[in-house]
């Protein structure tokens, strides 16, 4: 964005040579926030360490603060935080465009003593919510309003307890529920009913997460039931977290390397980790390239040509964007499923792709629950973003390799990755990039 406020085109760089670099990337979107709101309910104070500061996380720290709750920031690393509980009391939320802003706030909202108000950006309005606020009503919460704007009232206390949603749209909304149930009185018990939940591995982080504080959380595997998640009331443990760095966000970089025939390593990758940019580990090995994991470095080194790819990315919804960047530069067609949950996120995403890829003289077509990309000569042309953090990175992707691809927005990478364009040009300098911490 300049100064003005306009947006001024960015012309992704294209890579001369194959891309040799190192980068490290700053702390996980999905446990920041998560962090953030097992803290503000906790005992004590937690310390959050290797946050990741962006918008997203920004605006989770702005929420939780004008609720009343205290977050000191470390003058010296800002990705030191120090959260401390407090009475919670009426609010005024900017969600942004942040899904774990809107979906999670929410339920720690209604332990509130007066009305919070929520909103955000125009484009949130659109996003999926009622699930939600429903589920919070269902449970005791006065909640006016079913999508952005609306309002939460509450007295101080919720009684939560059993609950029947359909989460196919988000698996946030079961994330949501579940990150302040210990906080009811009688906690809570989602039951699911009806197409699959996408995006598993983020509930699988949800419950790691909440054990980690001590809340008893009872998961599918315990109950015997696929589709029911039933969270104890009781005491939430202190932590100090140590947040791991973003793997969704290390995709488009691993791509470069994957696309030019290079090598790029990420260090601090973790050995298990709930975060589903885990897979694209295996995606990439699908697609040709050699990855390995050495002494906690994930080095990608890319083939001659990458090959297009038939896979299910329900569970790991939001590496769409660089898959799809990449099959649009394989030697063979790639089909991508179980992603319809997709038209929901920061944009409808499905669209979005089929538009731009064939705007630049690609084949994808849309179907009814992913994509179908051919490729086809890609050519120079305007590649827009939609606000949306992911799109702006698969254009970066696709701008290696195609000369005159020109990113409409690309300052909205500071969704969740500020400095995005900086860190690009240094992998392609070959310099050790850096941006924020995670060491
Ligand atoms: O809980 C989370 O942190 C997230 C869950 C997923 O949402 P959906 O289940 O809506 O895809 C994911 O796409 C999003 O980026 C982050
Ligand atoms: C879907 C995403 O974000 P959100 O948390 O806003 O849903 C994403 O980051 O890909």
């Amino acid at each position: 964005m300049r100064k003005d406020g306009q947006v001024s085109n960015w012309t992704a760089p294209t890579a001369t040579t194959p891309v040799h670099a190192t980068v490290t990337l700053p702390g996980s979107k999905s446990i920041t926030n998560r962090a953030l709101i097992i803290s503000a309910l906790a005992e004590g104070s937690s310390s959050v360490t290797g946050t990741l500061r962006s918008r997203d996380t920004d605006l989770m720290i702005a929420a939780l603060r004008d609720l009343g709750v205290g977050i000191d920031i470390d003058a010296d690393d800002p990705t030191s935080l120090t959260v401390t509980p407090a009475p919670l009391h009426a609010a005024t939320i900017d969600c942004g465009l942040a899904g774990t802003v809107m979906r999670f706030v929410p339920p720690l909202a209604a332990l509130a003593t007066g009305t919070v108000a929520f909103d955000g950006d125009e484009q949130a309005r659109s996003r999926p919510l009622d699930t939600i606020l429903g589920a919070l009503q269902t449970l005791g919460a006065q909640v006016d309003g079913n999508a952005l704007p609306f309002t939460v009232t509450g007295n101080g206390r919720l009684a939560g307890g059993p609950v029947e949603i359909d989460a196919s749209g988000s698996s946030q909304f079961v994330s949501g529920l579940m990150l302040s149930a210990a906080a009811f009185d009688d906690g809570v018990t989602i039951n699911h009913v009806g197409k699959p939940v996408p995006s598993m591995p983020h509930i699988d982080m949800t419950v790691e997460m909440l054990q980690r504080a001590g809340v008893r959380v009872d998961t599918p595997a315990d109950s015997g039931d696929a589709d029911t998640w039933r969270v104890h009331p009781g005491p939430i443990r202190a932590v100090d977290w140590v947040v791991e760095p973003d793997l969704s966000n290390a995709t488009p970089f691993l791509a470069a390397a994957a696309v030019t025939g290079g090598e790029v390593r990420v260090p601090h990758w973790p050995s298990s980790t709930t975060q589903p940019g885990d897979a694209i580990r295996d995606i990439l090995t699908s697609m040709g390239a050699e990855v390995t994991l050495d002494d906690g470095t994930l080095v990608v080194r890319g083939p001659q040509t990458v090959r297009g790819i038939d896979v299910d990315l329900h569970d790991v919804g939001e590496l769409t964007p660089t898959v799809a960047a990449l099959a649009a530069l394989a030697d063979g067609r790639s089909t991508l499923r179980g992603i319809a949950h997709l038209r929901g996120h920061e944009t409808d995403r499905l669209a979005a792709l089929v538009t731009e890829i064939n705007r630049l003289g690609g084949t994808a077509v849309e179907t009814d629950d992913g994509l179908e990309i051919t490729p086809a000569p890609l050519h120079q042309g305007v590649w827009r973003a939609y606000a949306d953090h992911r799109m702006a990175t698969a254009g970066a992707i696709l701008g290696l390799v195609v000369d005159g691809v020109e990113v409409d927005d690309i300052d909205t990478t500071s969704k969740t990755l500020p400095g995005f364009a900086l860190l690009w040009d240094e992998m392609l300098a070959g310099t050790p990039g850096r941006v924020g911490s995670s060491s």
